[in-house]
């Protein structure tokens, strides 16, 4: 099994409309992202011989999600919600990265240094990509 990650940043403001703390304030953050796709077959031939994916693909699909709705946005606006927490932001990732990248299982979102949250469906917890041709 191979286990590729592809990480990016955003800036960002948000707020807990219902939190009992200050999150409930308008803030920003530094948001940290890190994506994984997953698969046991590597491409045979070609320009991506060897490769699960390309990282640059993956790169692209992912600037294009955070100049369009994560870089420099209110999340509680771009993403429609009252309460963006790492939670929501992950699976909303995911959700929107997925039918782009088939073979995306688990999307990890950080608000601070010491705070992480995986978003990974049940679904995927078997995922095997069966669409690359031969090599394990
Ligand atoms: N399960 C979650 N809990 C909290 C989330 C979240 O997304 N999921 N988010 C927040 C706030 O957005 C807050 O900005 C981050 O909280 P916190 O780690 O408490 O921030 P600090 O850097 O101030 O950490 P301290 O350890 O308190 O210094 C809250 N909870
Ligand atoms: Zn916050």
């Amino acid at each position: 099994m191979f286990w590729l990650e592809k990480s990016f940043t955003f800036e960002a403001m948000h707020y807990l409309t219902f939190h009992d703390g200050k999150c409930r304030r308008p803030h920003g953050h530094s948001y940290q992202v890190t994506i994984r796709l997953s698969g046991t077959k590597l491409e045979t031939q070609g320009p991506k011989k060897n490769m699960l994916t390309d990282f640059s693909c993956v790169s692209r699909v992912c600037q294009n999600l955070k100049e369009k709705y994560l870089d420099h946005y209110c999340l509680n606006e771009t993403l429609q919600t009252d309460s963006p927490t790492s939670e929501f932001i992950a699976k909303w990732i995911y959700e929107q990265l997925k039918p782009q990248l088939p073979l995306l299982t688990a999307v990890m979102v950080s608000e601070t240094q010491s705070t992480r949250v995986w978003y990974q469906p049940e679904t995927t917890f078997n995922n095997h990509n069966t669409h690359n041709s031969s090599q394990e």
